[in-house]
């Protein structure tokens, strides 16, 4: 049976939503699931808007096919050619013969890479600023290379002011029927689940978005629809503005994240020591992780969202632990910068950890590393407290200042 929504009398709902997938792209957990959003709009002419991942392929196609109820498919436009929204757009095709795929001359490319179904006579390719009049809407194009792949367009309806926005203001999380935001309290934990989304997936590509929202910002916005998450038709702001900050690297609060990686436990008891520390001196929210235990993906988010990032590892075979160097090499990657970072070693013969992590520090962007590293010898000793201390001072100083 099909499971749709009607967003204005004449645009449908027609994605779904997968809550059996553990890790989104084989990376990501998704204990709270994701969805896939695509778009029918019913003109003279009727178009598709982007497809579906495979996972939700039945429930998809028989949303289609009802939301066109009998009429042919005119157009079949794709924003973005990565699989969770194009593995269905060989089906649609083959489906709807006399359907034009209209893409960007990138995603016509990908496309004959992805799928053996020859659709060059059925393609129309468009670029920046081009416009297509499906009768009393008129659909403008708009790039957003590297948004995050190359071939990315995003679509602005003038008649409804709607974005269709490709992966922008997408979040993980499925849709349980109340599929707009003002229909969903978009608390933390939703809130949690954007910033994950966009840190791991988009946070690379800050200047690229950034040049999406002053494309945005010239257009009269009333409603946002992403190819996951909720749709945004109330709260618009509240989601533009973390990407402007997101995109421009800059902390959401200020407060100490502290990660830290151990194996026996004094790593771990020296930044206990230290929170207790920063917590006496007015430092509230303190954030603390063990890298072993929490996934990437949230120590990604929230290095994106505090403002103050305490680094503690032991060094492990002459190198840094490895949970703790895959977290900094995937900060580097996702071009995290702006933060101020304190740094804690361990070693019970030759510790070096310190220096490598400050090495991968210092290669990334406005990143500001504390003098006076704090080096345990395999346990923090009496006489390093008041270095402790002194670190903790000044990591409560900048924070609270
Ligand atoms: C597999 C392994 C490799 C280690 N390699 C080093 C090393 O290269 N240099 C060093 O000084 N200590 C090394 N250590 C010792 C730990 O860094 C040290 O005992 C530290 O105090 C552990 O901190 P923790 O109690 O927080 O786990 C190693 C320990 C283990 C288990």
């Amino acid at each position: 049976m099909h499971s749709t929504r009607k967003i204005k009398e004449d645009l449908i709902y027609v994605g779904g939503s997968d809550r059996r997938l553990s890790r989104f792209e084989n990376l990501f957990p998704i204990p709270r699931g994701v969805s896939y959003n695509s778009y029918v709009l019913l003109d003279d002419k009727t178009v598709l808007m982007d497809t579906a991942d495979e996972s939700i392929s039945r429930q998809y196609i028989e949303n289609v096919v009802h939301a066109l109820d009998g009429r042919p498919l005119d157009y079949m436009i794709v924003q973005h050619m990565e699989p969770d929204h194009c593995a269905m757009i060989d089906a649609v095709m083959s489906r709807y013969p006399e359907a034009k795929m209209v893409c960007t001359a990138k995603a016509a490319q990908m496309f004959a890479q992805f799928y053996d179904l020859d659709v060059s006579d059925r393609t129309l390719v468009v670029k920046e600023g081009d416009k297509l009049s499906t009768g009393e809407h008129t659909l403008h194009f708009v790039l957003a290379p590297m948004v995050h792949w190359p071939e990315v367009m995003v679509t602005y309806d003038e008649k409804d002011k709607i974005l269709f926005s490709a992966d922008a203001f997408g979040t993980f999380g499925a849709l349980a029927g109340n599929i707009f935001d003002d229909e969903i309290t978009f608390d933390d934990v939703w809130m949690n689940d954007a910033r994950r989304y966009y840190t791991n997936i988009v946070g690379k590509y800050g200047v690229q978005v950034q040049a999406v929202l002053k494309k945005a910002a010239a257009l009269d916005i009333q409603m946002i629809c992403p190819l996951h998450g909720p749709i945004w038709r109330e709260n618009l702001g509240t989601l533009l503005e973390k990407y402007q900050k997101w995109s421009t690297y800059e902390p959401e609060d200020k407060t100490v994240m502290i990660a830290y990686a151990t194996m026996y436990g004094n790593t771990e008891n020296a930044v206990n020591v230290l929170a207790n520390m920063l917590a006496d001196k007015g430092v509230k929210n303190i954030a603390m992780y063990d890298v072993s235990e929490t996934d990437v993906s949230e120590l990604v988010a929230e290095s994106f969202r505090c403002s103050h990032i305490v680094l503690a590892a032991p060094t492990y075979n002459g190198g840094v632990q490895p949970k703790m160097e895959a977290y900094l090499s995937d900060i580097k990657a996702l071009a995290l910068q702006n933060r101020t970072v304190a740094i804690i070693d361990n070693g019970t013969w030759a510790p070096t950890a310190g220096k490598q992590m400050r090495a991968v520090i210092d290669t990334m962007k406005n990143m500001t590393v504390l003098e006076n590293p704090i080096t345990l010898k395999s346990a923090l000793a009496k006489n390093q407290l008041a270095s402790l201390d002194a670190l903790a001072e000044e990591l409560a100083s900048q924070v609270n200042g």
